[in-house]
């Protein structure tokens, strides 16, 4: 596809204006939107690639001196270095690229005050705190989330260019409205921060008024005065638009078609693509400062001198029976020290041990659902997973589901491998085996530690122990204790005699009895707190779990604890009650396949991720590897998590925390999964033929996926008995769910695995020949020429329905 000039410039990472500019000085005239052919990519390539950086940076001086667009570039270059440090930064580190923007932005040629002074505005927001609603740890910029990014877009804020740290900036929201502004010139856009300054300087000096420039136009029909720099919001439909640039609906639309953009009048336009329209008519874009939101409670800057080093929070995952609960005890006994067990241990959902003078907080609930739940739910609290491979059994599908899940939330992974005491343990092979999932053994010259344990005997707990304390230390953990806290319910229950009852894990700062608190949609006043022995204390610092008393109801787990006075408190709970309902209503967007191409172009996808599931290794290995192969300009396919076997509530969590597509080859949800799909709004689509799935996939990345006929379950029956006859197989049958027809499409599923696809042959109640059977009824069903029927089985009936043309 020939890309044009916008496109170019972007890959390039320079404003298309830069790019006309070269094209011009080669005597091509060129716009936003002219397509780039052989030549024009010659010269471009010359000018911007790398080890041609005279020209570029020729054309980028001249540019300069008209534009001013050095400072941008010089922010935009700085935002591609973060981008490009890992996104296992330290909050130093942070800092360190913070001082770099300084220097950077310091160096900046005739760099107005004002300009100056929204640098540093910028810097601040990009101090390592996370937004409270993301329920990111203290200082966490280790782990980019996808949470972060639905919240990025929540606050409006454009992702073009932007990633890991500079996310951050966006969620401080409060920041000031230098800040924010920054903020939105982050991106790749061919508009900057000098120029929009320069520009509002010369032609507006009343900024509110540019707000409302549009009745300028119809005011002087005669002689027009069109606006020449506007600020535009995160999104705007075509009309509002043309009504902010004081042009008729018409030209904008010619120049959107121009641009290969069929757009209705009423069609919303991202601020991307509104700014290179907007270009076109010579008129400059700022973003506009995005509402406030009244469900929001403002996040508190943390200056980096008063970081302190809080202890680690550890989540022990792994295959069911490998001992995570075993280790969980042993660790708990060896490391609580007896004085300290004063009471008996009670299950708040974590408990912190000491080693060496130092504190670890272990999670509670084993295993990676809890973890992954929590993680749908915008909140992360681990910051180091403990993967607990049994060394007798080896890597088996939770232990890879542990390890997807845990790298999919950017968590580092440590392996216990555990029972080594027993005779038949073969560590090595564990180790052998993990090497196929990225875990390299540091013994064997990777980077992952391994550590072999015996839960039974007690073997290698304090290596394992140290070994966290290392990696905590790596990984710089530090919150501030000296404000109001901040924290994440990990546990919520109302119990009879004390009422709602929340462990809360605290992030940041301290929570004291007494102090007012806003959890999610509840609110109260900490009447009384205690820890994981049932003693009551008067304070919790970052990463400690405690119990409150007094909230108002039962927060959910996942929801964020913020202290505020009670006035605040009481209204956003009240406000995030009427957003919940509201919102119940249409779930956030999740990505779907009907919906993939809009996603796309409308730029909030960038990376399609897909959870393979089918019904043997060898077929989901090659609709990975064809899936992988799928070529797209706009979009990467990355896929979080493959496996065998039936779709389960895991994959689902999965799904919903990472906003991945789920594709079944052969293969069904079982029933919890598809309640769970349904309600966390995940898309499944199942196929029988593996070119059905590429091309749907593809077709859908392109806009063109055909809907014309959607599958409708009608019924689903389980067979509990089988009846052979010389002629037949009857699976006797108890229909559980809706009903079966005698003319349903069937699939017959054995342990989520679809083994045929075909239709009834004959459906009988006692003797009788009968069209349908209701849930709740027994029957006798024989299948097209298929005699495969097993007790246990389940058949599946469905329809094809024609979907309506939206
Ligand atoms: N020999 C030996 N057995 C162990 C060890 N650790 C755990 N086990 C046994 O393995 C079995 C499973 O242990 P659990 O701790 O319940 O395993 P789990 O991973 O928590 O299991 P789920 O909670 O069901 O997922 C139990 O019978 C334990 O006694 C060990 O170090 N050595």
């Amino acid at each position: 596809m020939t890309k044009r000039v916008y496109e170019a410039a972007k890959e390039y990472g320079v404003p298309a204006k830069t790019v006309i500019k070269t094209l011009e000085d080669h005597h091509i005239k060129a716009g936003n939107f002219t397509g780039i052919d052989a030549n024009m990519k010659s010269i471009l390539d010359a000018s911007f690639k790398k080890g041609a950086k005279g020209e570029a940076q020729r054309g980028q001086k001249q540019e300069n001196k008209q534009t001013g667009e050095g400072t941008s570039r010089k922010v935009n270059e700085t935002s591609r270095q973060n981008k490009n440090k890992k996104q296992g930064n330290t909050p130093k580190q942070n800092n360190q690229n913070h001082d770099k923007k300084r220097q950077n932005q310091g160096n900046a040629q005739n760099q107005p005050n004002r300009a100056a002074k929204n640098s540093q505005g910028q810097n601040q927001g990009n101090r390592p705190q996370n937004s409270h609603k993301g329920g990111n740890n203290a200082g966490q910029n280790t782990q980019g989330q996808q949470g972060d990014s639905k919240r990025t877009k929540y606050f409006g804020h454009s992702q073009g260019g932007n990633d890991g740290n500079n996310r951050n900036n966006s969620k401080n929201k409060r920041g000031g409205q230098n800040n924010r502004n920054n903020n939105k010139n982050n991106g790749s856009r061919p508009h900057t921060l000098l120029s929009n300054v320069l520009n509002k300087g010369k032609h507006n000096k009343n900024k509110r008024n540019q707000k409302h420039q549009a009745p300028v136009a119809s005011e002087a029909p005669k002689k027009k005065n069109y606006p020449t720099s506007v600020e535009l919001p995160e999104t705007i439909i075509v009309k509002d638009f043309a009504e902010r640039l004081g042009r008729d609906v018409g030209e904008v639309m010619k120049k959107l078609l121009m641009g290969g953009i069929m757009a209705t009048i009423n069609q919303e336009l991202d601020f991307d693509t509104a700014s290179l329209i907007a270009d076109e008519f010579g008129v400059t874009v700022t973003k506009e400062a995005p509402p406030e939101d009244p469900t929001e409670i403002e996040e508190i800057i943390d200056p980096p001198e008063t970081l302190k080093t809080r202890p680690p929070v550890v989540t022990i995952m792994g295959h069911v029976d490998h001992g995570k609960t075993s280790l969980l005890d042993a660790i708990r006994q060896t490391n609580v020290t007896s004085h300290e067990a004063g009471g008996i241990t009670q299950h708040i959902g974590a408990y912190q041990v000491r080693y060496e003078g130092k504190k670890i907080t272990f999670m509670d609930t084993p295993g990676h659902e809890a973890f992954t739940a929590m993680r749908a739910r915008g909140a992360q609290v681990t910051d180091i997973a403990v993967l607990v491979v049994a060394a007798d059994d080896g890597v088996m599908p939770q232990t890879i589901e542990s390890i997807n899940h845990a790298k999919s939330a950017g968590v580092p992974i440590i392996v216990a491998i555990n029972k080594i005491d027993k005779e038949s343990a073969n560590p090595e092979h564990v180790m052998q085996q993990l090497t196929e999932y990225g875990l390299i053994s540091e013994d064997w010259g990777g980077d992952t530690i391994m550590v072999p344990v015996s839960a039974h005997k007690k073997i290698g707990l304090d290596d394992l122990l140290e070994n966290i304390l290392v990696l905590a230390e790596v990984q710089d953990l530090k919150a501030n204790p000296n404000r109001p806290a901040q924290g994440v319910v990990i546990e919520a229950k109302l119990d009879k005699g004390r009422g709602p009852v929340a462990s809360v894990l605290i992030q940041k700062g301290t929570l004291r009895v007494g102090d007012t608190i806003i959890v999610g949609t509840c609110f109260g006043k900490v009447r009384a707190m205690n820890n994981e022995r049932g003693e009551r204390v008067k304070k919790a610092e970052p990463s400690i779990p405690v119990e409150i008393l007094g909230l108002n109801d039962v927060p959910e787990a996942g929801d964020i604890l913020n202290v505020t006075d009670e006035k605040t408190a009481r209204s956003v709970a009240e406000k995030r009650l009427e957003k919940k309902r509201s919102s119940e209503l249409h779930v956030n967007a999740k990505v779907t396949l009907d919906d993939l191409f809009n996603q796309i172009q409308q730029g909030e996808l960038k990376e399609l991720p897909l959870i393979i599931k089918g019904d043997v290794q060898g077929s989901v290995e090659a609709l990975s590897q064809s899936l992988m192969g799928i070529k797209s300009d706009e979009v990467r396919i990355a896929i979080v998590h493959s496996g065998v076997g039936a779709i389960n509530e895991s994959d689902i969590m999965l799904a919903s925390a990472s906003n991945a597509l789920i594709i079944g080859f052969n293969v069904r949800p079982d029933a919890a999964a598809r309640k769970m799909a349904e309600h966390e709004k995940v898309d499944m689509r199942m196929y029988r033929v593996i070119y059905d799935a590429i091309n749907d996939v593809e077709a859908a990345i392109k806009g063109m996926l055909e809907k014309k006929y959607e599958e409708k379950i009608v019924g689903r029956a389980e067979v509990r008995k089988v009846i052979t006859t010389p002629k037949v197989i009857v699976g006797g049958s108890y229909v559980k769910e809706g009903k079966i027809t005698s003319t349903s499409k069937i699939r017959l599923i054995r342990n989520g695995i679809v083994v045929h696809e075909g239709e009834i042959d004959g459906l009988r109640r006692f003797k009788d020949d009968v069209k349908e059977v209701a849930a709740g009824y027994e029957c006798g069903i024989t299948l097209e020429k298929y005699r495969d029927i097993k007790e246990g089985d389940e058949i599946e009936a469905y329809e094809m329905v024609e979907v309506e043309p939206e």
